[in-house]
């Protein structure tokens, strides 16, 4: 199997960054000084072992396994013998879990005749796909393979950022129900294969995930997994935070939540929802098998969070919200929940549209590094402040405000729908539809579908923030009994709907959005790497 191969090529596993075995295997004995390879990396073990039907010379280093078919001599300058004898390499870092390979009739023979060793590993895909494969080496001789079964079990128990015990959530009515099986099926078989302990609950309503993550024994756990669409994964990202907070000693509705602390253990997210733009945004693709592979290898990434606050309480966390088109669209759907995902979405998506209407909004924002200089300009009047001159104000008829902290991937806005923002770069697109006839409206949102120019419109402005503050102005607002029923039922007071993470929340007032750089950590590798390993 040519997995990589020294020299010009780069590896197929190849990626930035190497890490070096862990310390335990660097005890293993010393290389022979004559090894090519020991100039540049330290030789754990070397040995002959059939690898796909050639005999191979194996040398395992701190940091790869490397392996050259073994060919009689033949005349020097041979140029047919240098290509098929060009060695190939697995990295360290990218093997998950070994086992010993036996040949066994029936299961309930037991320990059947050795046949070598089997390697759990980890290949890169296009378009950042991670995909499970194994590799076998094989060698009848028992010694040798358990010196070589016993090396890379150390090797693999060295990797101290991989989880072995993990709480999994996961919402079986996700997307069309499917949760469960994904689950099942595709998760738990690479989950056990790594050796990983799991503790699943299945959630039986909404919320259950947050109340559940307020009691349990969160230390037993090295992370917790989601199984589900981007509602329930923003639920457990919620419910982690908040768990953090109280743990810290902080109330939800004091002024210290807007200064938060650190989720205590890594958040998975395991794509089985209708959107997906978490995962999607995380990975650069919504992949169940490359989601749990990033979770396996314990790659983990810490990425920015908003705080959602309104008169100093502290609404939820999350990573990106929607305020007009977007969160009307929502409460929309949500009121038609018995039609299947892709149904309500265009049903809303068109109902919305027809009832397009702007929002009376003043929206103040906090640049990102506001400059002295920047400071000094707004004091001389332009534009309106809000008292502290570093905010910038505007007013005015807004048909959709999107703040977000992530790029929000998704399949129809495969840049993104904040395509100038990453996951953890400090900052927050602040992206504005300004008031506009319903086919430029249509237009905008049709050009998400294309890589550029998404905001090469005269009624978008963008800003990159740290602070949104949005003020609906009209707090009775004037729309037609039908249009209150359809969003809010019969509620007395006038609210407006939010669309925080693909997840509905419904607030009188102003809401105050603000950015908390680096607050929990994600598995996931990011995806400038991934890029960047596949130039390389
Ligand atoms: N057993 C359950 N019954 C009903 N709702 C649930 C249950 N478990 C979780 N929920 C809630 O369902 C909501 C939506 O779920 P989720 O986001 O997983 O799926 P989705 O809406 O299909 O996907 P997406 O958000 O990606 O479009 C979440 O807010 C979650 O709290």
């Amino acid at each position: 199997m040519p997995l990589g191969r020294r020299g010009g090529r780069v590896s197929a596993l190849g990626g930035e960054g190497d890490e070096e075995a862990p310390r335990a295997a660097a005890a293993a004995p010393r290389a022979s000084p004559q090894q090519p390879e020991a100039a540049s990396e330290q030789v754990l073990l070397r040995g002959i072992f059939e690898i796909g039907r050639s005999s191979c010379d194996v040398v395992l280093t701190v940091r790869a396994l490397r392996w050259r078919p073994i060919e009689p001599e033949r005349p020097t300058g041979d140029s047919k013998c240098d290509l098929s004898c060009k060695e190939e390499f697995l990295k360290l870092k990218d093997i998950f879990s070994v086992k010993l390979k036996r040949r066994t009739l029936l299961p309930q023979e037991g320990n059947g005749t050795l046949l070598g060793i089997t390697l759990f590993i980890c290949l890169k895909k296009e378009q950042n796909k991670l995909k499970d494969s194994t590799l076998d080496l094989i060698n009848l001789s028992e010694d040798h393979c358990d010196i070589w079964y016993r090396q890379f079990k150390k090797i693999l128990a060295g990797f101290s950022n991989r989880p072995k015990s993990l709480k999994i959530l996961l919402n079986p009515q996700s997307h069309k129900k499917e949760a469960t099986q994904v689950y099942y099926e595709k998760v738990e078989p690479l989950l056990k294969i790594a050796g990983i302990k799991t503790d699943v609950t299945i959630t039986e309503y909404e919320g259950h995930a947050l109340s559940l993550l307020k009691e349990c024994e969160l230390q037993e756990f090295d992370g917790v997994v989601c199984v589900g669409g981007d509602g329930s994964a923003s639920e457990v990202a919620h419910a982690l935070l908040l768990r953090a907070q109280r743990s810290a000693g902080m109330e939800a509705d004091s002024d210290s939540i807007l200064t938060p602390v650190r989720a205590q253990v890594p958040l998975g997210i395991i794509p089985a929802g209708s959107t997906n733009v978490l995962a999607h945004s995380l990975h650069g693709i919504a992949h169940v098998v490359t989601a749990t592979l990033h979770i396996i290898l314990g790659h983990v990434q810490p990425v920015d969070v908003c705080t959602f606050s309104t008169a100093g309480r502290l609404l939820r966390f999350g990573f990106s919200a929607m305020f007009g088109f977007g969160g009307k669209t929502l409460a929309l759907a949500e009121k038609h929940r018995w039609m299947s995902p892709n149904q309500r979405r265009d049903f809303a998506v068109i109902k919305a549209l027809a009832k397009l209407k702007p929002e009376d909004c003043e929206i103040s924002f906090l640049p990102l590094n506001s400059s002295p200089d920047l400071q000094e300009r707004k004091a001389q009047g332009s534009p309106k402040s809000d008292g502290d001159a570093r905010w910038h104000v505007i007013q005015g008829q807004f048909l959709n405000v999107s703040i977000m902290a992530i790029p929000c991937l998704c399949s129809v806005a495969p840049g993104g729908l904040a395509p100038n923002t990453r996951l953890n770069n400090g900052s927050m697109a602040l992206i504005i539809a300004r008031n506009t006839s319903r086919p430029e409206f249509i237009k905008h949102l049709k050009r998400y579908a294309s890589v550029k120019n998404q905001f090469n419109f005269p009624f978008i402005e963008t800003y990159t923030v740290e602070e949104v503050k949005v003020y609906p102005r009209n707090k009775t607002r004037a729309h037609s009994p039908e249009e209150e029923d359809q969003l809010h039922g019969t509620a007395s007071e006038t609210s407006f709907p939010w669309n925080v993470d693909g997840d509905l929340m419904e607030v009188t007032s102003e809401v105050h959005v603000k950015l908390h750089p680096r607050l929990i950590d994600l598995y996931g590798e990011s995806t400038e790497e991934m890029n960047d390993a596949k130039v390389t």
